[in-house]
């Protein structure tokens, strides 16, 4: 304290402010200790001095306000707390109004660095507090005291050192004049080429314009070309400009996708210098890599909507943005209406909570004339502070937004950082995958294979590995040292395969990424030059009049386009030829509909019930949804018990709503507890996180079905799946157990030669030593697992992402109370009446012709080719989904009892007697 005081004593002399710090500074000298309350204010009070001096940073002077005075920056001072600290002091004399200027220039000298030192150094100062329980007893102390030191290191570093920047041996050694705390091991360094490829995006000349555009508006619009920075670096600004303030996570920036978030943070860590999951970090669907130190959080739209029901005014939030808005998710239309009400809200409750405080400062006034003590333990309510939201695309209709946003203003950024040549076919294509391969070969062959990889956009998994298939073939005939290594990236690949993309190319090689639309928005993948755009993707739709919701390959909307482009020209100048015409390219829509317009809605409807919003119908959506999807949506959950009579949400609901599973799924969870099958029924909903668990090579079908019939029941899909989990976690824990280590993994590397090649070290070392400094494990050997998987034609992948996933539904049961070991044995029927107390909408009955009719929409389905209840005929059956290719296809199919139907959902059927 005394050295913050020394410093601000000397910054600000011949000021109000130096005057006060003097008397502060001989006060504490004179061994006049004050008490806790007053030292918390003293903090406190210097603490907001800092931060008004670093919430003016694009002034290009600091101007530092005791809050009389009428400047941008007044409000950060608190009259309350200026009292208190006078009260301490003995003298009443109110503090002369004050500014103080400051070359913002030499504070921001060598940019961002010197920002990043300080910021490195503090880092070591909070693992010391979380280290130190007695420091953690109150929180809101250490809290305003890191504040402080923050300022004061700062200050001393840029001023108190003539304002050069720390020698790296003074940085290390911050904690031998900041309480002896000591360095905790290796920093990350800013990496000087990634600030020179920071300073040199179009987005950087934007940066102060940015920060005053969103200080002083609650919303902004930016649009911005492909590439020009706004999601790795307006996050940055922000919180360089000190948008950031105390614990938590300051900006959270959503993203459409998984791999988005987190390859975009793991880019954004190394930027700012930092590991990721510390001060940057990410949250994805059952994995989180952050932490309460986090200013900078990267996060699915999803993860957001779920962090609403737990936090319903976002507090650990300053900033939202919402990037890549143009797509229109449903989860993002959402937040969208959300996070504007949250914004009303938190104004409101700031201006509240400022009328409380000035009532407050004036009875305390009234309190001191009549003689009596300060009301020091009066509570102060918690502080809020307004919600910015930022709204980002390169594709967006500015204009709609910004009326839906009160008239926000729109902020365009300008320039591209490489440009990027687009060619076209001359004659509309009749196979894009048969053009794509020879695109693919014929870049290949006339370009320089160290001039840049090539990302190729498909419509689906079939379609990348058809493609694979060929260019493999094709691989052959090329020469050894001009390879072509594919690299495949789809929405149910695992995660650690999609992150395969970013690998280095090997030499020789030239990498081929085959992607849906995965990879169209806001990713980087580096080496790219090259985009094949085959113009089609899949698109889900809803058909709320027959309750039907199928997939189509369909062709994308300029908007898409255009992204996909942008992912050329990123690390340098790039080509995207378009596998359709020019013609065809003005034919297509600007943008694709919004979601909410063609998805279903119960898992929205559930999460806006949860988070307190009662009328669906009246919600302020950017673009309504349709009357009978709103209706369907609401009579699916009602049906499902989630709603009472009345349409509010029931115990069950409010349960439903804590799992971050489709509310049916949810549903079958709760249920398992009644039907005595947890077990079995966690297996069941884990295995429908990925397409699917086996695979039959074209050239080996017969083998590879006869290997499924060990699985495969009687029953249907859903128990061939469970029986499939069950015998590999049997192989798994029963076979011969070898140690791996994996120093960087939770988990086992997936690498059977690695795996061998350390067991075999392992063991000729004596073990001992090494086990103490690794992380162990013990598992089955992942080479055999594999060959086990590769016997059975099993898809190894995808098993693996499975048992993960299912381990992380085990952890929330179990938190919930659940004893997830209960097993059903094989007692199947147990399990499919489980499964429809949350399927009952997705049945079929047989029909005299051998067809099934669905009884939601009583629609004629046809049981898939891959199933194995395929040309099968049984009374009624329940599914997965449906497919709409030439014909309407059940997928995931199991066989049922008609009279369990009525059973699990009186609500809806009624008396209906299917038996009958
Ligand atoms: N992982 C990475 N590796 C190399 N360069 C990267 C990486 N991530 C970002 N960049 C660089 O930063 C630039 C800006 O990326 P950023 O994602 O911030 O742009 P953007 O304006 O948000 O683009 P988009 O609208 O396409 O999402 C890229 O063009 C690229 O030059």
């Amino acid at each position: 304290m005394l050295r913050i005081l020394n410093l601000l004593m000397k910054k600000c002399e011949n000021t109000g402010f130096g005057e006060i710090f003097t008397r502060l500074h001989s006060k504490i000298l004179k061994n006049s200790k004050p008490d806790r309350l007053v030292s918390v204010s003293l903090v406190e009070f210097v603490s907001n001095f800092a931060l008004s001096a670093q919430y003016s940073d694009s002034q290009n002077v600091l101007l530092l306000s005791n809050g009389k005075n009428p400047s941008l920056v007044s409000k950060w001072i608190r009259p309350d707390l200026e009292n208190i600290v006078s009260d301490y002091v003995g003298e009443n004399k109110p503090v002369k109004p004050a500014t103080l200027e400051f070359d913002f220039n030499k504070v921001m000298e060598n940019g961002v660095p010197a920002w990043q030192d300080v910021v490195q150094d503090y880092e070591t100062i909070q693992n010391h507090w979380n280290m130190t329980p007695e420091l953690n007893e109150d929180s809101s102390e250490v809290e305003v005291l890191k504040k402080c030191e923050d300022f004061a290191i700062i200050l001393e570093k840029t001023y108190g050192n003539s304002g050069s920047r720390p020698s790296e041996n003074e940085t290390n050694t911050m904690g031998k004049h900041s309480k002896g705390y000591k360095s905790q091991g290796p920093r990350n360094p800013i990496n000087e080429a990634l600030l020179h490829q920071r300073q040199s995006l179009p987005i950087y000349s934007a940066r102060n314009e940015i920060i005053r555009k969103i200080r002083d508006n609650r919303t902004v619009i930016v649009v911005g070309e492909t590439g020009s920075g706004k999601t790795t670096q307006i996050p940055q600004y922000l919180m360089e400009a000190g948008f950031v303030r105390g614990f938590g996570s300051g900006i959270a920036v959503t993203q459409p996708r998984r791999v988005a978030a987190t390859s975009i943070s793991q880019r954004v860590a190394e930027e700012v210098g930092t590991r990721l999951g510390d001060k940057v970090g990410y949250s994805i669907r059952f994995e989180n890599c952050s932490s309460k130190y986090t200013k900078i959080k990267y996060l699915t739209d999803g993860m957001l909507l779920r962090e609403v029901l737990s936090d319903p005014l976002l507090l650990n939030y300053n900033v939202v943005i919402l990037d890549e808005a143009h797509e229109r998710t449903l989860r993002t239309d959402i937040l969208f209406g959300l996070l504007k009400s949250i914004q009303k809200q938190r104004e409101e409750m700031e201006d509240e909570n400022n009328k409380r405080k000035e009532n407050r400062l004036s009875q305390n006034n009234d309190k001191k004339t009549d003689g009596k003590t300060l009301d020091l333990e009066n509570k102060q309510p918690p502080r809020i502070t307004e919600l910015k939201i930022v709204i980002m695309s390169a594709t967006l209709d500015s204009e709609k937004f910004s009326n839906y946003f009160d008239n926000a203003p729109v902020l365009y950024i300008s320039g591209r950082q490489y440009p990027v040549k687009t060619l076209y076919t001359k004659e509309p294509q009749s196979d894009y995958l048969d053009s794509a391969h020879i695109s693919v070969l014929q870049i290949h062959l006339e370009t320089n294979p160290t001039s840049g990889d090539i990302l190729v956009f498909l419509s689906g998994q079939e379609d990348i590995e058809s493609l694979e298939k060929l260019l493999n073939e094709s691989n052959k005939n090329l020469p050894k040292h001009n390879k072509i290594l594919t690299t495949p990236i789809y929405a149910a690949l695992p995660q650690r395969e999609q992150n395969r993309v970013f690998d280095k190319t090997p030499p020789n090689m030239r990498k081929v990424v085959l992607a849906t639309n995965i990879a169209e928005t806001s990713i980087t993948i580096p080496g790219i030059r090259y985009v094949v755009d085959s113009g089609v993707h899949k698109s889900r739709d809803y058909d709320s009049r027959i309750g039907v919701e199928s997939l189509l390959v369909q062709p994308i909307s300029k908007s898409s386009a255009r992204q996909r482009m942008g992912r050329a020209g990123r690390i340098g100048n790039g080509v995207c030829y378009r596998l359709y015409t020019e013609y065809d390219f003005q034919k297509l829509d600007e943008n694709e509909a919004p979601e909410i317009n063609r998805r279903q809605l119960t898992s929205v409807i559930l999460t806006l019930k949860a988070s307190g919003i009662e009328d669906i119908l009246n919600f302020d959506y950017i673009d309504a949804p349709s009357i009978p999807s709103l209706k369907n949506g609401l009579i699916e959950l009602y049906s499902l018990e989630a709603l009472d009579d009345s349409g509010k949400l029931t115990k069950l609901g409010e349960w439903m709503a804590e799992f971050p599973l489709d509310p049916v799924f949810s549903k079958v969870l709760y249920e398992s507890v009644k039907y005595k099958c947890t077990r079995e029924i966690l297996d069941l909903v884990s295995a429908q996180s990925v397409e699917t668990l086996f695979y039959s090579p074209a050239d080996n079908r017969q083998t590879a079905s006869e290997a499924h019939k060990k699985f495969q029941s009687i029953d249907g899909d859903h128990w061939t799946a469970i029986n499939l989990l069950k015998m590999f976690d049997s192989y798994r824990e029963n076979g011969t157990k070898i140690i791996v280590f994996d120093q960087d993994s939770e988990y086992p590397t997936e690498n059977p030669e690695y795996n061998e090649k350390r067991s075999e070290e392992t063991k000729a070392e004596g073990s001992g030593q090494r086990l103490s400094s690794r992380k162990e494990k013990e598992v089955m050997s992942a080479g055999k697992l594999e060959y086990w998987c590769r016997q059975n034609f099993v898809n190894y992948k995808n098993i693996n992402y499975v048992f993960r996933v299912r381990k992380q539904i085990e952890t929330m049961l179990t938190r919930m109370g659940i004893d997830v070991t209960v097993s059903c044995g094989d007692d199947t029927d147990s399990v499919l009446m489980c499964l429809l107390s949350g399927f009952f909408y997705k049945c079929a009955m047989l029909q005299p012709d051998g067809t099934y009719r669905s009884l939601v929409g009583t629609q004629t389905v046809h049981i898939h080719p891959s199933s194995t209840m395929f040309r099968k005929r049984v009374a009624a059956i329940v599914y997965n989904q449906l497919v709409f290719t030439n014909k309407l296809y059940a997928k995931g199919v199991s066989s049922i009892q008609p009279s369990w139907i009525q059973t699990a959902a009186p609500k809806l059927y009624g008396n209906i007697n299917f038996s009958s």
